[in-house]
């Protein structure tokens, strides 16, 4: 389980804070973190990825702090994250690629490997997994990324924005396999509405950095009213 108490992240030099006293809890199911540009999606991710450190407050998975010395290896092992933008080694394969990424993390060779094609296969790339990155279209390379995340059977998976950018048959497959592959708890970044309605159990509203809703998806939950919500982009 993850929990987060009073988070607030401001970049070195940035007047005000990206994430501002953020208290939420994360368990089983498919959260939607949804905001407008610059609501503090991507900085709130990466702070639970341990990409970040706090300003204030606290974050625990599973009780132990991802920024703690001690307790970091075995907190960020809970966890994967797919990042919305990264470059990618372009002439690497896919599966070495990911099987690269799972050695990182502390796997085998053998056991990353493995993992590294059973997870291009559960994101439909198992005949492209020897294709180096640079031949794939920008949709599958997003799915290699999302085979990463998927490589590491982590309890958590955190999603940054998994769809955005894709057109509308990559944005409806790769909806299809967060649907099909992502099980635990799941954070999914998103400001397209129809994703998080199809995708989510819960959603937590992020403007100007702050938590405007938090709560589980209900029929009352529409499009409209998550729209006022969520308001403009920051200018
Ligand atoms: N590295 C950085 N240094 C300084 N400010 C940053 C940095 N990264 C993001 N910010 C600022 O933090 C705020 C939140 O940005 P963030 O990327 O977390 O929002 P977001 O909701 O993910 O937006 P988007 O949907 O555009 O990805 C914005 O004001 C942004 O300009």
């Amino acid at each position: 389980m993850i929990k987060v108490d009073a988070l607030t992240v401001r970049y070195p030099r940035a007047v005000t804070p990206s994430v501002s006293d953020v208290s939420l809890e994360l368990t089983e199911g498919v959260t939607a973190l949804l905001g407008a540009n610059g609501a503090g999606k991507t900085t709130l991710l990466r702070t639970l990825s341990g990409a970040l450190s706090p300003t204030s407050g606290q974050v625990t998975i599973n009780s132990l702090s991802p920024y703690a010395r001690r307790e970091r290896t075995r907190a960020l092992d809970k966890i994967a994250f797919m990042p919305q933008t990264a470059a990618v080694p372009r002439d690497l394969t896919a599966v070495d690629f990911v099987a690269y990424l799972t050695w990182m993390r502390g796997q085998r060779r053998s056991v990353a490997r493995a993992r590294a094609l059973e997870a291009l296969d559960a994101v439909g790339l198992a005949r492209r997994a020897d294709d180096k990155l640079k031949k794939l279209s920008g949709g599958m390379v997003r799915r290699v990324w999302l085979a990463q995340a998927l490589a590491a059977q982590a309890e958590t998976l955190l999603l940054d924005e998994p769809s955005t950018g894709l057109d509308p048959r990559q944005r409806a497959t790769m909806v299809e396999l967060i649907q099909a592959r992502a099980k635990g708890t799941v954070l999914l970044s998103s400001h397209i509405i129809e994703d998080v309605l199809s995708l989510a159990t819960s959603v937590i509203v992020l403007r100007e950095g702050r938590v405007v809703h938090n709560g589980p998806l209900t029929s009352e939950v529409n499009e409209s009213w998550l729209l006022s919500l969520i308001g403009d982009a920051e200018e």
